[in-house]
């Protein structure tokens, strides 16, 4: 699936200079410069990201204007995923937008590494919630294991206790945050996601603290960190197992203090969010020092909650599997099919590596692909765990030895093993995997789309 962005933007200047940061990596990126021509665009297919200024009008500075096009953007029946901009600085009017449904926010001058992230980002949460409509898709499951998890959400929620989520790639820990936002007393502020994982070390304090005007060389404004537009909200730590040592002693610092100095500030601010953070990593590496500080896991698992992977609730998989075929036929304009019961039994006894998400993709690809009477199992394009890929020095013997399959295969086809051999390796870790592979996390679930994994 090649990605659509739109950047609008009145100053052509700034949209031509982020079209062209983009197109090296994006399919389609499209720039409108006046905003009235935004209706026929839409009707003539919605982005799956928009970067959209808040501040058209020259000299007006309320944003009125943008947030009346964020609006529009997000009452489409399949809303794309919209990170503000704004050129001010302006945290009310970026937190204004954050509550009226943008993902993200940046202020221009903007750093390229941050926008490319910002908009990698914005790209996997809009394929992870596209066709769920406005807001995030339910927790679904009726399963013993997920009715007690729900339980657990509604007991934990209105406290204002730091959650941990704990579960493999794909269990679905990034809804159940979401689900704890949404039944919080912080469920009228925003929640916000950060991915701790792909922030880069460079930029980590001025990301998540903020930054003064002047403070280093890049500093052109002052620019507020995800603490602090956060406010009254949530904030959604996630891969936090692959926060670097150094990141672990500043966020831990800020957690036991409750305030953050941004870089050039005299002063601390107090923060105000409740956090919740997220991550795959096994329990016996997260409680390894070399891996993760304690203190700063103390801090965080006041209440830890475990998703379970889908393999261990497979009563859940009909369920899914209705949901999301529907979803698909509908968003593909496909006829609705039953899945045959060999399907079904096919999909039930699936040990799911990349659990709902592959599941996901694998209805998708059904939607898209089938072509008789009802679904059959190769519509799924189920793949049978691959074997761990061997060592490296076994691997290269291996292949010296027999280097007949290349040959044969497409480069497709050798995209899609290497992918799936590399996920084998990292038990279905996606960040390890997209890190192997030289590939953001975002490149790399937009692949596991393409190819069905
Ligand atoms: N219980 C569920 N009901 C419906 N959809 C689900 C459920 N669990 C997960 N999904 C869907 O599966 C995909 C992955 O979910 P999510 O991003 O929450 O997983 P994650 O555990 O945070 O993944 P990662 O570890 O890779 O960040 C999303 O598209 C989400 O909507």
């Amino acid at each position: 699936m090649t990605a659509y962005v739109l950047i609008l933007d009145d100053d052509a200047d700034v949209a031509t200079a982020a079209q062209l940061l983009l197109r090296r990596r994006h399919g389609r990126v499209a720039t409108l410069t006046d905003p009235s021509g935004l209706p026929a665009l839409l009707a003539r297919g919605v982005p799956d990201v928009v970067l959209l200024d808040l501040n058209f009008t020259p000299g007006r500075i309320n944003g009125a204007e943008g947030l009346a096009l964020l609006d529009l953007l997000r009452a489409q029946p399949q809303p794309p995923a919209v990170i503000a901009m704004t050129a001010y600085a302006d945290v009310p009017l970026a937190v204004e937008a954050l509550k009226r449904g943008a993902g993200d926010f940046i202020t221009k001058p903007w750093d390229n590494a941050r926008l490319i992230a910002a908009v990698d980002q914005a790209l996997t949460l809009s394929s992870a919630s596209r066709g769920g409509g406005a807001g995030s898709p339910e927790l679904m499951g009726k399963s013993r294991a997920m009715r007690e998890l729900k339980s657990l959400i509604a007991s934990v929620a209105p406290t204002e206790a730091n959650v941990m989520v704990l579960g493999e790639n794909g269990v679905g820990k990034e809804l159940v945050a979401r689900a704890i936002h949404a039944a919080s007393r912080r469920a009228a502020g925003t929640m916000l996601a950060v991915d701790m994982g792909a922030l880069p070390e460079s930029t980590f304090e001025s990301e998540l603290f903020g930054h003064r005007k002047g403070s280093f060389t890049d500093a052109k404004a002052d620019r507020a960190g995800r603490f602090q537009a956060a406010r009254g909200g949530t904030l959604f730590l996630d891969e936090i197992g692959n926060m670097p040592l150094a990141a672990q002693a500043k966020l831990l610092t800020v957690l036991e203090r409750r305030e953050v100095t941004p870089i050039g500030a005299d002063k601390p601010e107090a923060i105000d969010v409740r956090i919740v953070s997220a991550t795959n990593l096994d329990e016996a590496r997260l409680f390894d020092p070399a891996v993760f500080r304690a203190d700063l896991l103390f801090r965080l698992n006041t209440i830890v909650l475990r998703v379970p992977p889908l393999r261990e609730r497979r009563e859940d998989v009909p369920l899914l599997v209705a949901h999301y075929l529907q979803l698909y036929q509908t968003q593909y304009q496909r006829p609705a099919r039953n899945v045959s019961d060999a399907a079904m039994d096919a999909l039930m006894r699936h040990d799911w590596p990349g659990n709902v998400r592959a599941l996901r993709h694998a209805c998708e690809r059904a939607a898209i692909l089938a072509q008789g009477a009802e679904y059959v199992t190769g519509d799924f394009g189920l793949v049978a765990p691959v074997a761990p890929a061997l060592p490296a020095p076994a691997a290269a013997t291996a292949r010296a030895n027999n280097p007949a399959p290349a040959g044969d295969m497409t480069l497709e086809e050798l995209e899609r093993m290497a992918i799936a051999n590399t996920l084998a390796q990292f038990n279905g870790n996606i960040s390890h995997a997209a890190k192997t592979l030289g590939i953001s996390r975002a490149a790399l679930y937009r692949k596991l789309g393409k190819h069905g994994i």
